[in-house]
């Protein structure tokens, strides 16, 4: 299953991730965000992931000049579309960049599934995300859970990854309910709104093995 631990900005989380066997890294390109960090920050610390796991930079709703300058200073491997990014906006992005697109859908009830059909054969894949909270200035990071007996009959045409709310204490449960190809947390590994946790990254992996050893 892959797993990417989202909004690291230090290196020793980077590293803690990597060695927990995070198979995706992300970094957060919004200045809104706790999380945000610079290009140039995101390069130095994505330095460590080449060749162990996918660095993706996380954007929401950026034009075609900001991620310019991103692709050339980070050289992410995928691009992480967290806005309201039509399919044609998709299509587009991938076009210019040549790089695998994930696109985050907000979840709050069953037509936001369906909606998120409109991606299929667009984007690579897609990061299902619970609803941001009414006046949440994020539209992503904001340690929700979404009713995840939603995905129960989902056409898995579309690769996903389960996110929203998860941390060490849940992430048995969401696994051995949705079954995802993949996990993204950010908050849940934090001490502080920002502030990733080494240990609570370790206690997130320790959770997944003993989850998927279950299920073995
Ligand atoms: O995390 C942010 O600050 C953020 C800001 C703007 C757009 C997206 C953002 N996060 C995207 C992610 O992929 C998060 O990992 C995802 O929303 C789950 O977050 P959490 O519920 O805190 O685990």
């Amino acid at each position: 299953m892959d797993i990417k631990i989202c909004g690291l900005s230090t290196e020793d989380t980077v590293a803690a991730a990597l060695n927990g066997g995070a198979t995706h890294v992300g970094f957060i390109f919004f200045p809104r965000s706790p999380r945000h960090v610079a290009p140039q920050q995101a390069a130095a610390l994505s330095g460590a992931a080449k060749g162990r796991a996918q660095v993706v930079a996380v954007t929401v709703d950026a034009d075609d000049a900001t991620l310019d300058t991103l692709v050339r200073v980070v050289e992410p491997d995928m691009l992480q579309l967290h806005g309201e990014e039509t399919p044609e906006r998709v299509r587009a992005v991938k076009q210019r960049f040549g790089l695998p697109v994930m696109k985050a859908q907000a979840i709050s009830n069953l037509a936001d599934l369906t909606a998120a059909q409109r991606f299929a054969g667009v984007a690579d894949r897609l990061l299902f995300d619970a609803k941001a909270p009414k006046g949440a200035v994020l539209p992503g990071g904001n340690g929700v859970a979404f009713d995840w007996t939603l995905l129960a009959g989902l056409d898995a045409s579309l690769p996903y990854m389960l996110s929203g709310g998860l941390n060490a204490s849940n992430v048995g449960d969401a696994v051995a309910r949705t079954n995802p190809s993949g996990l993204d947390i950010s908050s849940g590994v934090e001490r502080t709104p920002g502030i990733k946790d080494v240990a609570l990254i370790e206690s997130f992996f320790a959770a997944i093995r003993s989850a998927t050893q279950r299920a073995a």
